[in-house]
């Protein structure tokens, strides 16, 4: 499952201003999500507008080996044929989570409280990532997990069966972590509970309710507590996948800093948990409206037209870090172009994602000629006023495909040509991401 080896370098075609319609692609947290629980239900569940990404194409392969049947039709619609809440069978070789950290750790919270033992690899960055967060909880219920030093990748899972419930208050800000609970406790007796101090991303809330789990959530004292009764039956579901806003956030900034630009993004997922660069971007001045707001898949979806402004630095409040966790990296882009500096603190969860984000990008803005300076926990970006920054550098993306697109949008608006020095990654999270841009861009053959 892991992009291909060999690195596939790309330069930046200098500036352009970007205008017309671009359809996002599918969330990639929703889509995990989506054949997980489909394949834990039992008859035929449908999923449309899938994201066809390596990183999900990575769990369908997983849930595929762990019994369920999943087909993607000619007319663009996934068939899943589950296997029931306990019906998981024992993989035959070790899975291939390649660089993804959601497949990872959401798949061990369904191997430990199923009667099977997988064993979980992945590619350089996610063997370097930390696992403890997620292998504690799941010991507590009951697994038994051998990983390599540090609690890495390679790591076996022998999933407790019967599992105990927890009540477990999460020790950092992560819906994997959450996630990874609540998935093992659908086939844990008695009621598992997670205690969550800061809200974040809730779509795995929301989709269990939605296949019939007996989920509640309610705030305590300590935070958001969600309960979810086990030995669930999960009913077939028809989803349909909203636009990813951690795909369209490339496009907001990049129409937010070249002059002349005016783009409206369809289809893009708006759920409050995940929409912290709207605000973000609207503190710095962006100038973006949502268009023709609705419902998709049970999330609220709009448009967004977007269009050029200019931008002021911001402090970045702390608590908008959990619903714009992944926007970091385009974000640290828009407040490249800004007046003044802009000061993200409170994001140290950003070194432990495909690549150490804080230092990555600030080597790669440094590289390009943008000031900045590291704080353990974030970093505080000098912008250009809305200049063009100076560019003529390359970006080590460091198999993030984050860092990759970031710094594309960058090289949109730079005096000399910005280097990327591979994008294979991207086809983890967006695989038509420079297509789209040679569409905006007005450079499609
Ligand atoms: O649950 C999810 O789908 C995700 C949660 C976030 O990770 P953390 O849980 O580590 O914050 C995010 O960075 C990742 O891209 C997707
Ligand atoms: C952190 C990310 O993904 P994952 O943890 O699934 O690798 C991401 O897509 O930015």
């Amino acid at each position: 499952m892991a992009h291909s080896s060999s690195p596939t370098p790309f330069t930046v075609p200098g500036p352009a201003r970007l205008a017309g319609r671009i359809r996002v692609p599918g969330d990639k947290s929703i889509s995990h999500r989506s054949l997980m629980l489909s394949a834990l239900a039992v008859g035929e569940s449908r999923v449309e507008g899938l994201l066809e990404g390596e990183d999900v194409l990575a769990t369908a392969a997983a849930m595929r080996a762990m019994g369920a049947t999943i087909e993607r039709g000619d007319d663009g619609i996934w068939r899943i044929y589950g296997v029931g809440v306990g019906g998981l069978l024992q993989p035959c070789q070790a899975l291939d989570m390649g660089n993804s950290g959601t497949s990872t750790r959401l798949l061990m919270g369904l191997v430990a409280s199923h009667p099977i033992t997988a064993t979980f690899t992945g590619d350089a960055s996610l063997s370097a990532r930390p696992m403890a967060r997620v292998t504690v909880p799941l010991a507590q219920m009951g697994a038994s997990i051998e990983a390599s030093p540090g609690t890495r990748l390679p790591l076996m899972v022998r999933g407790a069966c019967p599992a105990v419930p927890i009540d477990y208050e999460l020790p950092v800000a992560s819906a994997q972590v959450k996630s990874a609970v609540l998935l093992a406790a659908l086939n844990t007796p008695g009621i598992t509970r997670v205690i969550e101090p800061v809200p974040t991303r809730d779509h795995s809330e929301r989709m269990l309710a939605g296949f019939g789990a007996q989920l509640t959530v309610e705030q305590g004292p300590r935070g958001r507590v969600i309960s979810l009764t086990g030995e669930a039956e999960l009913k077939p579901q028809s989803i349909v996948v909203p636009g990813d806003p951690s795909s369209a956030a490339f496009w907001m900034v990049a129409a937010s800093i070249v002059p002349g630009s005016d783009v409206v993004i369809e289809n893009v997922g708006l759920n409050p948990t995940r929409a912290g660069l709207v605000t973000a971007l609207r503190m710095m001045g962006a100038d973006i409206t949502e268009l023709d707001a609705r419902v998709v898949g049970g999330e609220p979806v709009a448009d967004l037209r977007v269009r050029h402004a200019t931008l002021a630095g911001i402090v970045v409040p702390h608590d908008l870090a959990p619903s714009m966790i992944d926007e970091y990296p385009a974000l640290f882009v828009a407040a490249a172009f800004a007046e003044g500096k802009t000061v993200a603190r409170g994001a140290e969860e950003l070194r432990v994602k495909e690549s150490d984000r804080i230092a990555a990008m600030r080597a790669a803005l440094e590289a390009n000629g943008v000031t900045t300076e590291e704080h353990e926990d974030g970093l505080t970006v000098h912008g250009s006023g809305g200049e063009k920054i100076a560019g003529g550098g390359t970006v080590a993306t460091k198999l993030d495909h984050r860092i990759a697109m970031s710094m594309t949008v960058a090289g949109l608006h730079a005096r000399n040509a910005v280097t990327i020095d591979d994008i294979a990654p991207v086809a983890t999270s967006y695989p038509a991401f420079y297509q789209q841009l040679e569409t905006l861009s007005g450079r499609a053959a």
